[in-house]
């Protein structure tokens, strides 16, 4: 019988009704969509991107991924992350805890620093398996500078939306600062099985300001809705992104974008049988960017730290070390005890 691929993602169980955001109206400055937008963001912190023109580049990282997973372990050994709270490089299969009580999660990946892309030939963080270098300028350089390009225009709608003098929130991302901005990769094995795995990658929010994720027909993704104990499946539509906002603009604009929790489980029924591979472009704030809340820029974000808890916002934490320790207390290896898994905690705590 010929391989008729992955069934569809089924149609009978209950998806997160993330809004469709269409990027080319965003980049015309429509006051429609940008409102849109803006809700969303400020919500649910997550929406579908259409129209971001960065289909064929996300092909071209989903193929990086294929060729580097399909290298021996031992060859993608050579490349891995370490345990210091660094994201670049090859991460196995449960080396990180995807819950308190240390389980280890199955997916591996593959991370891409923008700095690396941005720089080659020049070497300015890692070097990286072959099967990255040879697909550099072909694949990855076009991915990072589109990815770094939606992220610019989406950033300075928000920047615009929060009151703060124009550029703003861009200058703490300048593409010319080092920073935790990466291309990732990532794969889960097929046939797991609900009964036995239960999640493949813990409930989290991300570190840095913007995740622009891209996936398949393969759904795994659940949002946690807002107020409630409640996970949703997010459904990929093909050429729609999924985007979603971080800590690091959480914290900038005092809880006014919101950082949303979500996690990564089996395939829903019959999906399970087939590996996930998801592509990502994390936007990350540059490593000596302080995290604080921006309120002495501007009035909206003044007035949103004047209704909190004195002081919630100042992390006194740089961007680079938030993402370190974030990162250093999922390893498996670093794990201690349930304060470890608390340890890698993010803006889902009551004091950040
Ligand atoms: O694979 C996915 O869909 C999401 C991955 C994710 O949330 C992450 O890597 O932070
Ligand atoms: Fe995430």
């Amino acid at each position: 019988m010929p391989d008729t691929g992955p069934p569809p993602f089924p149609d009978d169980i209950p998806t997160v009704p993330l809004a469709v955001i269409d990027y080319g109206l965003i980049q015309r400055r429509d006051s429609f969509e940008i409102d849109r937008l803006w809700d969303a963001a400020t919500q649910l912190g997550f929406w579908y991107l259409k129209n971001h023109g960065c289909e064929n580049e996300a092909d071209g990282m989903f193929a990086v991924g294929a060729e580097t997973m399909g290298l021996p372990l031992n060859e993608k050994m050579n490349f891995t992350q370490g345990t210091t709270g660094n994201t670049f490089g090859y991460r196995s299969s449960g080396s990180t805890a995807v819950d308190a009580s240390g389980t280890p999660g199955p997916m591996e990946g593959i991370g891409v620093s923008k700095d690396d892309a941005l720089a080659w030939p020049r070497v300015v963080r890692r070097t990286y398996p072959s099967t990255v270098d040879a697909r550099m300028e072909s694949s990855i350089i076009p991915f990072v500078r589109r990815s770094v390009e939606i992220n610019n225009t989406l950033i300075n709608v928000f920047n615009d939306k929060l009151g703060l003098p124009t550029g703003t929130l861009a200058q703490k991302h300048a593409a010319h600062m080092l920073s935790g901005s990466e291309a990732r990769c990532l794969r889960a094995p097929p046939n797991q099985n609900l009964s036995d795995i239960k999640i493949s990658l813990g409930a989290h929010t991300d570190y840095g300001s913007l995740s622009i994720l891209h996936h398949r027909v393969i759904g795994g993704l659940q949002v946690l809705l807002p107020g409630s104990e409640e996970w949703r499946y997010v459904k990929p539509i093909p050429r729609h992104a999924i985007c979603n906002i971080g800590d690091a603009l959480c914290i900038f604009s005092a809880g006014i974008l919101r950082s949303g929790m979500h996690r990564v489980i089996p395939p829903p029924q019959n999906q399970a049988a087939y590996e996930r591979w998801s592509v990502i472009f994390f936007t990350r704030p540059g490593d000596d960017v302080l995290l604080e809340a921006l309120s002495s820029h501007s009035a909206i974000i003044l007035e949103a730290v004047e209704k909190e808890k004195p002081g919630k916002f100042d992390t006194g934490s740089t961007a680079g070390e938030w993402l370190a320790r974030r990162v250093k207390y999922r390893f498996v290896s670093e794990r201690k005890g349930p304060e470890t898994w608390l340890a890698a905690g993010g803006t889902e705590h009551a004091t950040i």
